[in-house]
């Protein structure tokens, strides 16, 4: 269990790319034609600020670290600040923070900046930031990376800390979250499209996940959950234990931050204490939570769908436990991971 309030920061979010997230709701998108908005939304993103903003309305301390330029960014940090999160950003002499565009359509269309160029004197003024970081704390390092740092980024975050008794959580993409694996993290959080991706397959639901889930653990990643979307998330948790939940009733309003969301609930319910079946339970309501709001879930709406889980549980209790026992017998996938 973790450390609490009572004493220093615990949980670290590490956002090297962070955005200025810009949702547009057109009522049609031709291409190739000028498009009108009916109205826009204008929010701090990138994965890590996300989780930082859940962990807050979840009353958890953090701290978002992370580098960022420009008037974007003096925005970014204006605005966190202004919403009581605690930040500490290394800033870009040259440079802006990006803006991504979401185009809440009929489906959400997403375009995502590059970000600017970090040079390597303020990637090591963030490490040497990041040396007051104690024993017993937590480090979630999330989000892509502008591309003017290598695919080890991750990994070499981790071995600067290393032997620190930090706990580390990553929730990146691809060839990041593979190199990241070796650090053995407590928790990653890939979807099910970045599963398939890494190994080469079309996963869909949790039963269909935790295969490769066993795989990534095997690998070192100590817990990992995996969200699938509208059919709930699966969870392989350390002691090699497979968990399936499902989501609570809910209408989808903007899924931006959905997963990060998830990522904040779960180690929010595993630092009270719980079990990784409610953990994960919690994390699937956060990020349901988070897909049925403009931006970021508040408490209650969270509340509100948590306490409305356990019905949706009992009514599939049997399906569930089918799935997992499927799950069990079934002959293990190839470990393919070293192409990445
Ligand atoms: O380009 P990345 O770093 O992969 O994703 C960035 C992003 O799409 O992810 C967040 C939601 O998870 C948004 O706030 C942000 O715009």
């Amino acid at each position: 269990m973790n450390k609490t309030y009572g004493e220093i920061l615990l949980i670290y979010t590490v956002t090297l790319n962070p955005a200025i997230d810009y949702v547009m709701h057109p009522l049609t998108l031709d291409m190739g034609f000028t498009n009108r908005s009916s109205h826009e939304e204008i929010y701090c993103g990138g994965n890590g600020i996300n989780i930082a903003g859940i962990l807050n309305e979840l009353g958890v301390a953090n701290t978002a670290l992370g580098i960022c330029g420009g008037f974007t960014g003096d925005y970014l940090i204006r605005t966190l600040q202004s919403q009581g999160i605690s930040c500490n950003f290394v800033r870009l002499d040259k440079g802006d923070t990006r803006i991504n565009v979401k185009l809440n359509g009929i489906v959400m269309s997403i375009v995502n900046g590059m970000g600017p160029t970090i040079p390597q004197r303020k990637l090591d003024e963030l490490l040497q930031r990041m040396d007051m970081i104690r024993e017993g704390d937590t480090v979630v390092l999330t989000g892509s990376i502008p591309k003017s740092l290598p695919d080890t980024t991750y990994d070499m975050i981790m071995n600067h800390l290393a032997g620190r008794g930090i706990r580390f959580v990553v929730d990146a993409p691809g060839t990041l979250l593979v190199r990241a694996l070796g650090a053995k993290p407590f928790l990653i959080k890939p979807n099910n499209h970045e599963v398939g991706r890494l190994f080469d397959e079309k996963p869909e639901t949790p039963e269909e996940c935790l295969p490769f889930a066993r795989i990534l653990h095997d690998r070192g990643a100590a817990n990992v959950l995996v969200s699938c979307g509208k059919y709930g998330s699966a969870l392989l948790d350390e002691h090699g234990r497979e968990h399936i939940t499902m989501v609570p009733p809910c209408k989808l309003v903007n899924a931006t931050g959905a997963g990060d969301s998830m990522v904040a609930g779960f180690i929010a319910k595993i630092d009270e204490g719980a079990d990784y079946a409610t953990a994960l339970n919690f994390a699937s309501c956060c990020g349901s939570a988070t897909a049925s709001s403009k931006y970021l879930a508040n408490r209650a709406t969270i509340d509100k769908l948590y306490a409305s889980l356990g019905a949706v549980l009992e009514e599939h209790k049997e399906e569930i436990e089918a799935a997992l026992e499927r799950v069990r017998k079934a002959d293990r996938y190839a470990d393919t991971l070293d192409k990445h």
